[in-house]
């Protein structure tokens, strides 16, 4: 039976050291300013662009939000990250993905300064992280959070774990799996063309999975005692909470896992929350850096 990790608990524990900075900033006249923009209407990108903008405002953040029409040119975006690189008041830019088709999204986030890169996403920071410069480093959120899970659970020191990453994307997967080499662990990335993935997985000490496929990681792929991290946030059917409703589920079976687990995150309640307070610290440390003030420790 598994400690289920409490996430929303961490990070109100991460939004209250960001909103206690913020106010030690404000005395020194310095506003963290973050600039959420979001391309489309996508209902479940909307969702989370809104509760980015107001864990902001209640962190003490100046936010401001650009919604664009589906339709925006490319050039028009670009010029609006030109804007925003320039603004002083702003210190952190995320351009929320994924956009539209007609726009070349890699070419729109190399366009963010490295310095307002609070996703993490742009060359110098994936650079600087997979280096090992890590404390120079904006490192994405979901990731990022994800290690400070792994921390509270299992202390700093993971020397020499073994760590089992499904999944290898650039948001996701690779950045996790370079932090937990940062941090010492013998780490695995695994992919859709893993041979014998369960077996694999039940190699790790801390097992990540960062997939989209609903509860694909079954019980019996996890270690005894394993720390599971579930990054997926998958939308399905509820029927049985009635005509068309639905419920969020992960990317491991909660009920199967959390039997052999030492401790595994929840959906919802577990990643997703420490995601949007590490976007909140990501920008506290952007303006502290831009006003030459030393951040906190996360
Ligand atoms: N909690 C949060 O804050 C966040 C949650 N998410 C969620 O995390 C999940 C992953 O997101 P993201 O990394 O962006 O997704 P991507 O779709 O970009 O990447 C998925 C990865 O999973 C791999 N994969 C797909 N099918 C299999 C399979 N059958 N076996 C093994 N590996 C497989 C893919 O392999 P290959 O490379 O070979 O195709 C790919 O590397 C999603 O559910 C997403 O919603 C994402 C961001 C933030
Ligand atoms: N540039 C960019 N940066 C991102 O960080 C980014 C992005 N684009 N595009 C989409 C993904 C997804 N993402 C989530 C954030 C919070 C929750 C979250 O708070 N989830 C809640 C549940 C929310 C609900 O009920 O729907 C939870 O897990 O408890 C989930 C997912 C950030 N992303």
């Amino acid at each position: 039976m598994a400690n289920i990790i409490d996430g929303k608990q961490v990070a109100e524990d991460v939004i209250a050291t960001v909103t206690k900075a913020t106010a030690t900033l404000a005395e020194k006249g310095v506003t963290p300013g973050l600039a959420v923009v979001i391309v489309g209407e996508d209902p479940a990108s909307q969702v989370y662009v809104a509760s980015k903008s107001k864990k902001a405002k209640a962190c003490g953040f100046h936010s401001v939000q650009h919604t664009l029409a589906a339709d925006t040119p490319q050039a028009d975006l670009l010029a609006l990250i030109g804007h925003l690189n320039a603004d002083p008041a702003i210190h952190g830019i995320l351009v929320q993905l994924p956009l539209p088709d007609h726009i070349d999204a890699g070419a729109v986030i190399q366009a963010i300064s490295p310095d307002k890169d609070v996703d993490g996403f742009t060359f110098v920071n994936v650079g600087r992280l997979g280096t090992g410069e890590v404390a120079s480093a904006f490192v994405p959120c979901t990731p990022a959070g994800s290690m400070l899970l792994i921390e509270r659970e299992r202390g700093r020191d993971l020397s020499g774990l073994s760590a089992v990453v499904v999944g290898r994307s650039n948001i996701v997967g690779k950045p996790m799996a370079n932090l937990l080499l940062a941090a010492n662990c013998t780490v695995t990335v695994a992919h859709s063309r893993t041979k014998d993935l369960p077996a694999l997985c039940r190699t790790a000490d801390i097992l990540v999975a960062a997939v989209g496929r609903p509860e694909m990681v079954r019980g019996d792929w996890v270690k005894e005692g394993a720390t599971v991290i579930d990054v997926g946030i998958n939308r399905i059917p509820a029927p049985e909470k009635g005509e068309g409703k639905t419920r969020l589920v992960g990317d491991v079976a909660f009920g199967e896992a959390f039997e052999r687990a030492g401790a595994i995150t929840p959906v919802p309640g577990g990643v997703g929350p420490m995601t949007i307070a590490m976007l909140m610290a990501n920008t506290l440390v952007s303006a502290s850096r831009a006003a030459g003030i030393e951040p906190p420790k996360f």
